[in-house]
């Protein structure tokens, strides 16, 4: 077990370039008869942060679906230190965070080697739990959101059955942008970001913005067209995937992970309006929002980009209204 404050707080490896390990936990929640973990109400509970960019996705996908009442959620503390995420406590309290719901652990490794007790790989959020079975079904937040958008709908009411944000017709689609999104934006802040070397750090800084231009220009051409989401008139997880790294961008991206090249608010005003339409209009956005969390976290928890855990008092605001250009 790599158990050290050197390793866990350590993110590139020694040519000074950040690679994310793959989740380990990968089995389904399905609707299908005879499946091992099948749908059902108060079974399955999340952790998450909502510091977290990946955990983020996956409250807002249960906010979008209904979910709330069916699955529970514990939210850690927004300090990670050397041991990983801790729930709060009466010494240690966290605004918004909760403890422990189920177990009342004091540390999210706890729930990892409660499923594997020789688990040896990163305890991260967020993690899809099952009560019944006491394992995690899956750690991965791309496969959470999908297992929670199509397999509870025969436990919802009939308008939340019926969203779906991995539509058939636009699965290509929204596959596509998956593809170049991740590894460039949702990943690539963290590549730019946990770089020890001068030259990663400049290549991932650079694909970055290009891709930051790309999404621009096909908001751009959507809103031109009377439409307001990545690939037209829906709401899919293309954009709420993207939207929590858009989220973070300005507040602590630009300056923490040094992807200073533009800011969304002055830079990109089609990406600008479409991040406030979704935070101000649609609640499941902005009710999973933390910014406190959100600065705290990155600001005090990475000691090697900030060893003095001073958060940085701007930008004001953290997002800015609609309706104002800036
Ligand atoms: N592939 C995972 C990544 C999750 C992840 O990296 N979460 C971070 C927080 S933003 C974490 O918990 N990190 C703790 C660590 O790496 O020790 C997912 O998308 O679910």
């Amino acid at each position: 077990m790599s158990d050290t404050k050197v390793d866990i707080l350590k993110f590139a490896d020694k040519d000074g370039e950040y690679k994310r390990k793959p989740s380990v936990f990968r089995d389904f929640i399905s609707s299908k008869a005879g499946a091992k973990f099948p749908p059902e109400a108060g079974r399955y509970h999340l952790y998450v942060s909502y510091a977290c960019p990946w955990a983020h996705r996956t409250l807002i996908v249960r906010a979008l679906k209904g979910l709330t009442a069916l699955i529970g959620v514990s939210v850690v503390h927004w300090h990670m230190d050397d041991k990983g995420w801790r729930f709060p406590s009466n010494d240690d309290p966290c605004e918004g965070a909760t403890e422990d719901k189920i177990y009342g652990v004091k540390r999210l490794r706890e729930l990892y080697f409660k499923a594997d007790e020789n688990y040896n790989g990163r305890f991260t959020v967020p993690i899809l739990w099952d009560t019944k079975t006491e394992t995690i079904v899956n750690n991965e937040s791309s496969e959470i959101i999908r297992m929670l958008n199509s397999e509870f709908n025969s436990l919802l009411d009939e308008h939340h059955a019926k969203i779906d944000l991995y539509p058939s017709d636009l699965q290509q689609q929204i596959d596509d942008l998956n593809d170049w999104i991740y590894p460039n934006i949702n990943n690539g802040v963290y590549k730019a970001g946990f770089a020890t070397k001068q030259e990663p750090y400049e290549k991932e800084v650079k694909a970055l913005f290009e891709k930051l231009d790309k999404v621009e220009e096909i908001l751009g051409n959507r809103y031109h067209h009377g439409e307001h989401y990545l690939t037209g008139n829906i709401l899919t997880e293309a954009d709420v995937r993207l939207f929590t790294t858009i989220v973070r961008f300005d507040p602590v991206y630009v300056q923490h992970f040094k992807c200073n090249l533009k800011m969304i608010r002055y830079d990109y005003p089609h990406i600008h309006q479409w991040l406030r339409e979704l935070y101000w209009t649609i609640p499941s956005f902005k009710d999973t929002t933390n910014f406190s969390h959100i600065k705290f976290h990155y600001t005090k928890s990475h000691v090697g980009i900030n060893p003095h855990h001073i958060t940085p008092i701007g930008p004001i605001p953290n997002i800015v209204p609609l309706g104002k250009f800036k």
